[in-house]
């Protein structure tokens, strides 16, 4: 017992940690880091899921706080031995202002690193994403891409534009300085589209499909690929990275990964299907029953009406020019790097992945009705 007290010492910190990747982090940490004494959950909601937590041998500390309040961060993290930033405003459908994504999630990492400089918190683990890369403007495909694979990562949109800039600050502090004088070392993961228990937009197209009375109209060719990770998985993949950064630092250290796993390579609503086909619902179409030119012209309306209507209410459907481009582009990777470096491998199968996500589908269907 004294024993295991004493291997318990290190204390946490997850900013975003009631978000939908933050839950899984914080639930996988607390399943898979043995050494932890302290898990701080720092989001600007807090769950009430939180005080079941409450109840182990760790010490869970929930913080409502602001990620672009520096002074509320610094408080949060003293005395910290690992940071997990996942908190960010994720935004492609226009419901924020470009001022506050940036704010948020570029403005909210330097805040992350400076109060790792100033308390001397010595590791970040930054949750990017795959827009950091792509798909670009141009929508050039990016086809089982590695981390090395070049590409012309050029952005306009709000979101990938501040994902990126928060991405290459936490990269430039790598190997800064903090207090006690030790050295900062960070590194960056880039999920794809996430999906799993939790994942807000599958809910919102499934409740699309039951008002089109079980369906969905194909929009996208079959044979454009997305790059899909199940959340389980990206949450290991953050809990392996805190572990080995300090024995791997100068491995590790400035480094980025794509979050990936052995889900399959599919369209993204061809992937959706896997889950909401159990559910009851039926993809109409082999091919996409509307021309692009007619789809891009709907998302163009779409934005437009959003941009008429903005001073009465709030437009945000799914479909917009940027959420087509984005599901219109192959973008998919085949990588090892995490494998490589800090002997990842996907703790969930794809099986697993699947059959997790269609009983979250269902459960939270059935409390639906
Ligand atoms: N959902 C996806 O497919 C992907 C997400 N990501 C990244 O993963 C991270 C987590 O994303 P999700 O879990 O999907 O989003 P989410 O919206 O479910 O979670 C984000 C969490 O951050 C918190 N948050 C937002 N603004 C905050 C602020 N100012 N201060 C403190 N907390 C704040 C929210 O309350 C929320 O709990 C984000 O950084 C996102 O960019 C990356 C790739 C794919
Ligand atoms: C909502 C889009 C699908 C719309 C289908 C249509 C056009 C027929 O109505 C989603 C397609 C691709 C998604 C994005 C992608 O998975 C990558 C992402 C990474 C992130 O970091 C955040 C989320 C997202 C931008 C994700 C958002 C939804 C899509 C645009």
């Amino acid at each position: 017992m004294a024993d295991f007290a004493q291997a318990q010492k290190l204390v946490y910190l997850v900013t975003g940690g009631c978000g939908f990747l933050g839950e899984h982090v914080v639930r996988m940490l607390l399943q898979r880091e043995p050494r932890l004494r302290e898990l701080r959950i720092f989001d600007l909601h807090l769950g009430s899921w939180l005080e079941e937590l409450k109840t182990g041998t760790v010490q869970v500390t929930a913080i409502q706080g602001d990620v672009t309040q520096a002074d509320e961060v610094a408080a949060a993290m003293a005395g910290a031995h690992v940071v997990i930033h996942t908190a960010g405003l994720v935004d492609v459908f226009g419901r924020a202002s470009p001022e506050t994504i940036h704010e948020v999630n570029v403005q909210g990492t330097q805040n992350v690193i400076e109060a790792c400089v100033q308390t001397g918190t010595q590791f970040l683990v930054y949750t990017s994403s795959m827009e950091v890369v792509g798909p670009n403007i141009k929508g050039h495909p990016f086809y089982r891409g590695n981390e090395d694979t070049p590409y012309e990562a050029v952005h306009r949109h709000p979101y990938p534009c501040s994902k990126a800039l928060a991405e290459q600050l936490v990269l430039e502090a790598n190997g800064r300085e903090v207090h006690g004088g030790l050295p900062l070392v960070t590194c960056a993961l880039r999920p794809t589209g996430i999906y799993g228990e939790g994942h807000q937009i599958m809910r919102d197209i499934y409740h699309q499909g039951l008002r089109l009375g079980g369906r969905l109209f194909r929009a996208i060719p079959a044979s454009v690929e997305h790059g899909r990770v199940y959340v389980g998985n990206v949450a290991w993949m953050h809990v392996l990275v805190a572990r080995e950064l300090e024995q791997r630092a100068a491995l590790m250290g400035g480094q980025v990964y794509f979050c990936y796993d052995k889900s399959p390579y599919k369209s993204y609503e061809d992937f959706n299907m896997e889950f909401l086909g159990p559910c009851g619902l039926r993809l109409v179409g082999t091919r996409p029953l509307l021309p692009y030119w007619l789809l891009m012209l709907l998302a163009v309306l779409n934005a437009l009406l959003q941009w008429l209507l903005r001073p009465l209410l709030l437009y945000a459907p799914l479909l917009n020019p940027y959420t087509l481009a984005m599901a219109n582009t192959t973008f998919t990777v085949s990588t090892n790097k995490a494998q490589r470096h800090f002997g990842y491998e996907p703790l969930f199968s794809w099986e697993e992945s699947r059959t997790r996500t269609i009983l979250w589908m269902q459960a939270k269907d059935s409390v639906a009705q």
